[in-house]
C-alpha cells in the first residue's frame, strides 16, 4: 500500500487536447533541463515508448533552441527486447522521430545491449542495463536517492496503458513487487512484443520528477481508478521525490469524478 505522503504527491492538470498535452510536456522538460544542466552540468532523462515518442517532437521548436543537448543523458524506463533496428524498438522509434534531430552525443544515449536485443535475451538485457546504470551512478552522472543508494533520475516521461500498466509493470504480474533489482524483465507481456525489460518500482519512484502523460478515451477508466487509489493498477503506485504529475487530455480525464 502506498503511504499517505506518496498519495499526496499525485498531481494532475487536464488539457483540452492531446496536442496541448504534448506542448506542455515539452515545456516541462525544457524547464527542468535548463535547471539541472545549470545546477549539475547533466540532465538525466528517462523515456518510455508509446505515443510519447512522437510528442517529444515538440521540443524541436525554435523556442527551445537553447536546450543544452550535449548535457543530456537519455535512458528508457522500459524497452522491448527486439533488435535495435526493429520497428518495435523504443530506441529505434525515438531515434527516428526525435533523437536523430538533436545533437545529443551518441555515447549519452543508453540503448539496451545490442547482442541481447538481437538474441531476444531479456534476462541478459536487464542485467546489462542495470550494470550500465550502476556504472553511471559511480561516475556521478546519475545521482543517488538519499541514503538508499538507488539511482535518482532528474526526469522520467511516462505513459499508461488502458490496463493501468506503466513502464513494463503490468497488473497481476510479479515484476511490480521487485524491490532489490533496479531493472527486471518480462517474457510474457500482455502488450506485445512479449519480451521486455523495465525499471522496477523503487527506481521509478526515486526520480525527482515523474511526468505521466495520458491521452485518449481508452485510458479513461484506468485514469479514474488511479485517482481513486486502486493500487492494483501499477500506475496508481507512481510517486516521485519532488513531483509526480499527470498531464491528461479531456478524453482521458472524462471519467474522473
Ligand atoms: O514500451 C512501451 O510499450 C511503453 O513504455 C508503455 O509502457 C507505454 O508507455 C504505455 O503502454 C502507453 O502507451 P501509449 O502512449 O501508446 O498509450
Amino acid at each position: 500500500m502506498a503511504s499517505a505522503s506518496a498519495i499526496k504527491k499525485r498531481e494532475k492538470i487536464v488539457f483540452p487536447t492531446e496536442n496541448d498535452v504534448a506542448t506542455a510536456m515539452a515545456k516541462y522538460t525544457f524547464n527542468l533541463s535548463k535547471r539541472f544542466c545549470k545546477e549539475r552540468g547533466y540532465f538525466t532523462i528517462v523515456l518510455s515508448g508509446g505515443d510519447l515518442v512522437f510528442w517529444l517532437k515538440k521540443l524541436l521548436v525554435p523556442e527551445y533552441a537553447e536546450t543544452e543537448w550535449s548535457k543530456w543523458h537519455v535512458f528508457w524506463v522500459d524497452e522491448r527486447v527486439v533488435p535495435l533496428d526493429d520497428k518495435d524498438s523504443n530506441y529505434k522509434q525515438t531515434l527516428d522521430s526525435f533523437l536523430s534531430e538533436v545533437p545529443i552525443p551518441t555515447s549519452n544515449i543508453y540503448a539496451i545491449d545490442q547482442d541481447c536485443a538481437a538474441l531476444g535475451d531479456a534476462k541478459g538485457a536487464a542485467i546489462l542495463y542495470e550494470e550500465c546504470i550502476k556504472r553511471l551512478v559511480n561516475q556521478n552522472i546519475i545521482r543517488t536517492y538519499k541514503s538508499s543508494g538507488f539511482p535518482q533520475f532528474d526526469l522520467q516521461l511516462l505513459g499508461m496503458g488502458p490496463d493501468g500498466h506503466m513502464a513494463s509493470l503490468f497488473p497481476g504480474h510479479y515484476q511490480i513487487n521487485e524491490k532489490a533489482n533496479l531493472v527486471t524483465y518480462i517474457t510474457n507481456s500482455p502488450k506485445l512484443p512479449p519480451k521486455r525489460i523495465t525499471f522496477t518500482l523503487p527506481v521509478i519512484n526515486c526520480a525527482s520528477y515523474n511526468l505521466m502523460a495520458v491521452c485518449g478515451e481508452a485510458q479513461a477508466d484506468a485514469v479514474a481508478k488511479v485517482f481513486k487509489d486502486d493500487f492494483n493498477l501499477p500506475s496508481a503506485r507512481l510517486t516521485a521525490d519532488t513531483q509526480a504529475i499527470w498531464y491528461l487530455d479531456k478524453a482521458a480525464a472524462s471519467k474522473l469524478s
